[in-house]
């Protein structure tokens, strides 16, 4: 391993006594002999209670160099060191008694003012919190600084992204109501907490710094609330209940462990429920990629951005429980990789988030249009051009304003049907259907009522400009044939048109132009009746 800056290989070794003598009598070399080497330069302390670890240097360290103990990812650990000939320990920890603000929080920092002469000794009395191994190492201070600022950086970036995810998440839930976001911002506000609790950020935090300080189970908790709200998050996000129930059940069985595990972390900070909890965190995290495979192959769009953001840190959460178990070391790339892992995972997600509400918008939207227009002539369904004629009524009435309606069937229409088929017919509608709209103004209203009966509202419209438009729509379709498939048919309209009276409702004013059109039809058809109430009868054009 390489001093970085001092390119010095480290000619360290790291032993530990599983004892935890008076110091005086470490310090004077009776417990020398029962230190055992550790093999690598990882302090990985098991024991609840307070160990001693010797760091030895094979080769000097001088002075000049401003030598300094770093032990990296300290997490909850709380550490006395005694420096060489000292006879007082100096304490360090990230949070609580001990902390050091003059270093980041990248590593618990002590310095060895007279540097360390080659079998020269510093002794170390670790209380671990934490299983994660602390790696010891000896920078110069020049090195310190320069790492505690990429540091800082580092963390800054991450931490800062993952709280504006998640006050976004939080705006997109108050704004639109989707409970997924909810969940979201829920899930990155507990990762940060329970990263900025190891990481040891949380010294910053008044409120906080007391409460990790104080209890090492806070973090542990924040853990397990994250992969409680991230399990709701992807289950909710992938419909997992509705598209895997079975996935469902046994992610469901996992929250229940988690639940359980939140209530053992209440009562003991033993290290074996951070073991359970990885495990418990390893096999949620398998049931969601699972989902996610089973989601991507069965094309599902939103598992693809699941296994985007997952897969990473299904990666490193697995590397974490090597770690853990001590099958390696804790590399100093995994400090940043897994909090980029958790940013990078609420961004994708965000990004998946809204791409599923922008699809589910975007079905909605053709269920609407499909729910308002007619597919064979494209006017308004007769559900729809009723409402909307309603709406006019009342806001005619409201502002006083005239307001018209003209209704028109196609003469002889079932005749069109037997003679050349249904196609053709429906071909004819589709053209006449083209050929009125054509003749009215944006604002006016157009609808297929019945089969072959056309509803047109005009809004600021009188009785006479009505009739006017009436006739123009019964000429556009009578004024040549229609040419259908090499075809030349014949077609004309019956219409009939009435002006919305005093208070008078949609549904009279309908019957009133029914009337006159049946009265344009019984009058020898393709012609335009307007039915003139004050005289209660109809007028033929
Ligand atoms: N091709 C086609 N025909 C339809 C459609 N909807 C309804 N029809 C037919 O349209 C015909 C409507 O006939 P009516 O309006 O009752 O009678 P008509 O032959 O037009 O006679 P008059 O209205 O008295 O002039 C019926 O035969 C329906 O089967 C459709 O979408 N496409």
């Amino acid at each position: 391993m390489l001093v970085a800056g001092a390119l010095q290989a480290q000619s360290l070794e790291l032993s530990r006594l599983d004892d935890d003598p008076l110091p005086v009598q470490v310090l004077a070399g009776d417990y020398d002999d029962r230190f055992v080497p550790a093999g690598d330069l990882a302090v990985r302390e098991r024991s609840r209670s307070p160990r001693w670890w010797r760091l030895t240097a094979r080769s000097g360290y001088p002075a000049a160099g401003q030598p300094q103990l770093v032990l990296r990812t300290p997490h909850l650990n709380r550490v006395e060191v005694w420096q060489p000939q000292s006879p007082l320990p100096v304490p360090r920890a990230l949070v609580g008694a001990g902390i050091d603000r003059t270093t980041s929080t990248r590593a618990l920092v002590v310095p060895l003012p007279g540097g360390l002469a080659a079998g020269q000794s510093v002794y170390l009395r670790v209380q671990a919190l934490t299983p994660l191994p602390m790696t010891a190492a000896i920078e110069p201070l020049a090195v310190v600084h320069r790492k505690d600022m990429a540091h800082v950086a580092w963390r800054t970036a991450v931490l800062t992204t993952m709280a504006v995810v998640a006050v976004l998440a939080l705006g997109f839930w108050a704004g639109l109501g989707e409970r997924s976001y909810l969940l979201l911002c829920l899930t990155l506000i507990a990762q940060l907490l329970y990263l900025v609790c190891y990481g040891g950020e949380a010294r910053a935090i008044p409120g906080l710094a007391e409460l990790v300080g104080n209890d090492p189970r806070a973090g542990r908790m924040f853990g397990l609330i994250a992969v409680l709200a991230s399990n709701g998050f992807l289950a909710h996000y992938l419909s997992l209940r509705q598209t895997q129930p079975k996935l469902m059940r046994v992610l469901t069985a996992c929250n229940l462990l988690v639940a359980a595990l939140m209530l053992v972390t209440l009562t003991t900070v033993a290290p074996l429920v951070a073991v359970a909890a990885n495990v418990v965190l390893m096999v949620g995290l398998s049931i969601v990629m699972t989902a996610g495979v089973i989601g991507a192959w069965r094309r599902q769009r939103e598992a693809l951005f699941l296994l985007l953001s997952w897969t990473p840190m299904f990666a490193l959460t697995a590397l974490r429980m090597a770690g853990l178990v001590g099958w390696w070391g804790n590399p100093e790339w995994m400090d940043y990789a897994f909090p980029v892992g958790f940013a990078l995972g609420g961004l994708v997600l965000m990004i998946g988030l809204s791409d599923k509400l922008q699809q589910l918008r975007r079905d909605r939207d053709q269920a609407s249009r499909q729910a308002t227009y007619d597919a064979l002539t494209g006017a308004m369904t007769r559900p729809a051009i009723e409402a909307r004629l309603k709406a006019a009524v009342e806001s005619a009435h409201k502002s006083r304003r005239p307001l018209s309606v003209v209704f028109f069937d196609v003469d002889h229409f079932k005749r069109i049907n037997d003679e050349h088929g249904h196609l053709v017919g429906d071909q004819t509608l589709r053209i006449i259907a083209l050929r009125t709209r054509n003749r009215l103004r944006t604002y006016d209203l157009f609808g297929r009522y019945g089969g072959d009966e056309i509803l047109v509202v005009l809004p600021d419209t009188q009785l006479r400009e009505a009739l006017g438009v009436a006739e123009n729509l019964r000429s556009s379709v009578n004024c040549r044939p229609l040419s259908i498939d090499g075809r030349l048919l014949a077609a004309s309209l019956s219409v009939g048109v009435a002006e919305l009276m005093h208070e008078e409702t949609a549904e009279h004013l309908l019957e009133r132009a029914d009337a006159a059109l049946y009265a344009s039809k019984s009058g020898g058809r393709d012609r335009v009746t307007g039915h003139q109430a004050s005289r209660a009868k109809e007028l033929v054009h």
